[in-house]
């Protein structure tokens, strides 16, 4: 590898092998650069005998992993194949495959769902006659999932002060964990929690993982949480190689429990470690870095970064008043569409929103002029509800202890097995001290059934397990499309539809389904399992595209958290409006504006060239226009970085001079990717959640 691609400190961290070492530096300063050259130097190196596989590289989402692991593959040949890189949450379940025996789970645990995780916490509440039409399971689910990530159990708070969902939490909690593990299912943040449990209970795990992963590095350390923090400590052992680079400035998910103490109090954590600090920007040209430095100058408590950069100049960031929001997404579409004809590939542009729900109007627009587009995350394609039904079948065929997805499917489509089957059959499983499914399989011995009931019963039984033994020979998609054949799913879904339409489409995801399988057989093989499948998808709920033409080259809608890391030479960042960006401003404060700074900078250091900002003066909101007042962050771009442009007097016409000549000097220079570079321009979806 060539070590000259890189700056002098970037140099320093890559080739500073021992020990603790925290690389804090703004965004596009080359610090993911840093983590791929430094797994390269120490596979060139081999300190110690090092091998492929003693390398862990941790990233944020599933999409950065397999980016970055092709990237390595193409820097150091086929020896990097070795190296594990993945998100803190697969990392745990690979840990968990192994040994999660230990702490009493079956080895064929599931990854629950959050369908699964409330459907548990429901009925725990309805166990307390806690009412929960009354209050939100989703939001005891959050406070749950919280105290977890924060390695607490949820303590209401001193008597008199806490609220009731303190409390709710609280009685909850203990059932919901023992729910789960009764249906032999981990959720997410389990998957950090379970593995630092066994690390910490059992010397020779603690051996066993500490000796193989020598060397640890993690992207986006600012967006760790408290658990992953934990788990990095005990994995680095006694030898403490951890390289961690991030960007306090981008510490964007808080609200789901990262903690920028991590990265700030680095040192506390790894004491005596080294710390680098980039300063040159390779991503943006001035017009860009300034605009992001002023925003975020704005925080108080941030260390101060310089940034510079030596690609001077570049066109002014573009302001944009649209008069409503189909305005905005016309305007959107009609710019991708001339900078495309001058040129730019789709796939080095980006739309960028602080909420799904703006992408609608920009996909509506783009599909008119037939400009390929993705959406990263957003889909709700793993919510519908026929997938849902289907993937629930494979959840009981993997695991039959699975009850949320048993009472999900047992009579779907309909097979004559009533709620009151179900509850009679539960109360016997309870009263014996057995699982739902164990009484299933003698439903004919009972008599406190409906009639004919036990023999339906008996029927779905004897489905589920002929199906356990065929899919247990591969031939996923085959066997699939046998059960779904015959429990009549098309059928039942064209019956229950209200028009044809609907059941087409409904019929079309269940296709989508299938065809996901079919290419998870042909990338895995023959070791290829439905659990694995089902694994895979918990902790990647990329969304499975439809068919779009063009390719693989496509304009990227997401939002903003979705793009962290990754770089477009074309940015639209679209509703930069109170109440948007900031989000909750305006009538309520936001609730944390710090963050939505951040968030703000995070998206403005995505643009590579050319960044729009727009806003609308109206926005439609459920059939109502909603009059809009400009981002407070808006202000804070200084005047000479900008251009101002209003639609209501919208210029139209050719390209100005200045954007032509600045994309005939760019066009050469960004024919292909610089070597050894690290954000690919192509997203996928963010482990969102995931991660
Ligand atoms: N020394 C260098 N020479 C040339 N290009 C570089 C150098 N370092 C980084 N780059 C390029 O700069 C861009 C940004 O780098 P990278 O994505 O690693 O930054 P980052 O600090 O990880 O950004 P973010 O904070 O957004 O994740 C990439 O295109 C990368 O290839
Ligand atoms: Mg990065």
């Amino acid at each position: 590898m060539d070590l000259s691609k890189l700056n002098p400190p970037q140099r320093e961290a890559v080739v500073t092998l021992q020990g603790p070492l925290l690389v804090l530096a703004g965004a596009g300063s080359g610090k993911t650069r840093v983590i791929t050259h430094r797994i390269v130097h120490l596979l060139n190196e081999r300190p110690g005998h090092l091998m492929a596989r003693n390398i862990l590289a941790v990233t944020f989402t599933n999409k950065a992993a397999t980016e970055m692991k092709e990237r390595l593959v193409h820097m150091a040949g086929p020896r990097a194949q070795g190296v594990l890189v993945c998100t803190f949450h697969a990392f745990g379940a690979e840990v968990l495959r192994e040994d999660i025996h230990r702490l009493g789970w079956p080895k064929k645990f599931a990854i629950a769902d959050m369908g699964d995780q409330l459907a548990n916490i429901r009925r725990a509440m309805r166990e307390h006659k806690i009412d929960d039409r009354a209050f939100d399971a989703r939001k005891v689910l959050t406070l749950i999932s919280k105290a977890k990530n924060s390695g607490q159990v949820p303590q209401p708070k001193p008597e008199g002060i806490g609220d009731d969902y303190d409390l709710i939490t609280h009685l909850v909690y203990p059932d919901y964990q023992l729910a789960l593990k009764a249906q032999g299912s981990v959720d997410f943040d389990d998957l950090l929690l379970l593995p630092t449990r066994l690390l910490r209970e059992f010397p020779d795990l603690y051996a066993k993982y500490t000796q193989r992963f020598r060397y640890l590095l993690v992207d986006e350390f600012q967006d760790t949480n408290i658990a992953q923090l934990e788990l990095l400590k005990l994995l680095a052992g006694q030898q403490r190689n951890v390289c961690a680079v991030g960007d306090d400035d981008q510490c964007i998910y808080s609200w789901r429990g990262a903690e920028v103490r991590n990265i700030l109090d680095f040192d506390r954590f790894f004491p005596g470690g080294k710390e680098v600090r980039l300063e040159q920007n390779y991503r943006s040209v001035q017009m860009v870095l300034d605009a992001a430095n002023a925003v975020i100058a704005k925080n108080p408590e941030r260390k101060a970064k310089q940034m510079w950069t030596d690609r001077k100049g570049g066109p002014r960031v573009k302001v944009v008043s649209c008069p409503n929001d189909e305005e905005e997404a016309r305007f959107v579409a009609h710019e991708i569409q001339k900078h495309m004809s001058l040129g730019v590939p789709a796939d080095e542009i980006a739309v960028l929103y602080r909420t799904n729900g703006q992408a609608h109007p920009v996909e509506e627009m783009l599909r008119e002029k037939n400009i390929p587009y993705e959406v990263v995350g957003g889909s709700e394609f793993f919510d519908r509800r026929e997938v849902k039904d289907v993937i629930a079948y494979f959840k009981v065929i993997v695991n039959k202890l699975d009850e949320i997805s048993l009472l999900r499917i047992v009579n779907v489509p309909s097979r004559g097995i009533g709620d009151v089957t179900m509850e009679r059959l539960a109360v016997h499983a309870r009263g014996e001290g057995v699982t739902l499914w164990t009484v299933m399989r003698k439903a004919g011995d009972y008599e406190d059934l409906p009639p004919g009931a036990g023999g339906k019963v008996l029927e779905f039984v004897e489905m589920i397990e002929r199906y356990r033994a065929a899919y247990e020979h591969g031939q996923l998609a085959t066997a699939t499309r046998k059960l779904l054949e015959e429990i009549g799913f098309a059928e039942a879904t064209r019956a229950h539809a209200t028009s044809s339409t609907i059941a087409d489409k409904k019929l079309k995801s269940v296709d989508m389904v299938i065809n996901s399988l079919e290419n998870f057989e042909k990338r895995e093989g023959p070791k290829a399992s439905l659990l694995t499948y089902l694994n895979r998808l918990s902790l990647d709920t990329r969304q499975e595209e439809e068919e779009v033409p063009g390719g693989h080259r496509r304009v990227t809608l997401m939002t903003v958290h979705a793009s962290k890391g990754l770089e477009y030479r074309l940015v639209f960042f679209i509703g930069m409006e109170e109440d948007l960006m900031p989000h909750g401003g305006m009538q309520g404060e936001p609730q944390n504006i710090e963050e939505e700074r951040r968030l703000c900078y995070v998206g403005i250091t995505r643009a590579k060239e050319l960044l729009y900002l727009t806003r609308t003066n109206v926005r439609t909101k459920r059939g109502k226009e909603v009059p809009r007042t400009p981002s407070r962050f808006l202000e804070d771009l200084p005047e000479e970085v900008v251009e101002k442009m209003d639609l209501e007097a919208p210029r139209q016409g050719p390209p100005t001079t200045e954007e032509k000549n600045f994309f005939a000097n760019l066009k050469e220079r960004f024919k292909k990717p610089p070597p050894g570079g690290s954000a690919g321009p192509t997203p996928g979806r963010s482990g969102g959640a995931a991660g």
